[in-house]
């Protein structure tokens, strides 16, 4: 059964997605089911590349040597089925009556939602900002590669979301952010 409402948050590194969805989490807790796109990527390339998922997500050589490899086989699977990870991702979702999607990164991964969902489920965009200053205090630092290429930043320039909520500096209390978040739920 598809859920009543998915929830497709995006967000520039440490602009707080973690944060504010595991809070979102908590406060809807058995009416939600969290879903991150990035999770499947590893166990995939895992079980494609017959190499253990163990050694994959420790934090030593072996993740290190992949890793290359790793972005580029993503990218390979993306360009020949948009769809893929997000696919992989809602697989195994539970039954809920809202799904919290916290790590959309591209125009693509609407589409996907849209085109899989939007029939039969309410979809809402959210993005989160914070100020670049904000977002250093929490440990972001520009890497080249990683925050200039297009998983950062194809969803700079989209306009279209159903809802903008500032986290860095003069934000709203949580509580506020919560339920500016919670308007865009139907009753459940
Ligand atoms: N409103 C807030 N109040 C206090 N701390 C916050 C707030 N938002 C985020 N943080 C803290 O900032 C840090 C980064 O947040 P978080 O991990 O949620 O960011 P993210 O967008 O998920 O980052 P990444 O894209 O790197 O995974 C965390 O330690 C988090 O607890």
């Amino acid at each position: 059964m598809s859920p009543k409402v998915i929830l497709l948050f995006s967000g520039k590194r440490k602009c707080g997605k973690d944060y504010l969805t595991d809070h979102l989490k908590e406060k809807l807790d058995d009416l939600c089911e969290v879903i991150k796109i990035s999770q499947p990527i590893k166990s995939h390339w895992a079980k494609e590349k017959n190499l253990s998922l163990k050694d994959l997500l420790s934090d030593g050589e072996y993740k290190e040597l992949f890793r290359l490899e790793l972005i580029k086989w993503s990218e390979e699977m993306r360009d020949k089925d948009y769809g893929y990870f997000c696919r992989a991702a809602c697989q195994n979702a539970a039954d809920k009556p809202v799904w919290i999607v916290s790590d959309i990164r591209r125009k693509t991964d609407i589409k996907w939602f849209k085109e899989t969902y939007g029939d039969c489920s309410s979809l809402k965009t959210i993005r989160l900002t914070a100020d670049l200053e904000t977002r250093e205090q929490r440990g972001y630092k520009f890497a080249a590669g990683i925050d200039d290429a297009t998983s950062e930043c194809d969803l700079d320039d989209f306009n279209e979301w159903d809802l903008v909520i500032n986290n860095g500096k003069l934000r709203d209390t949580l509580e506020q952010q919560l339920n500016s978040i919670m308007t865009l739920l139907p009753t459940l």
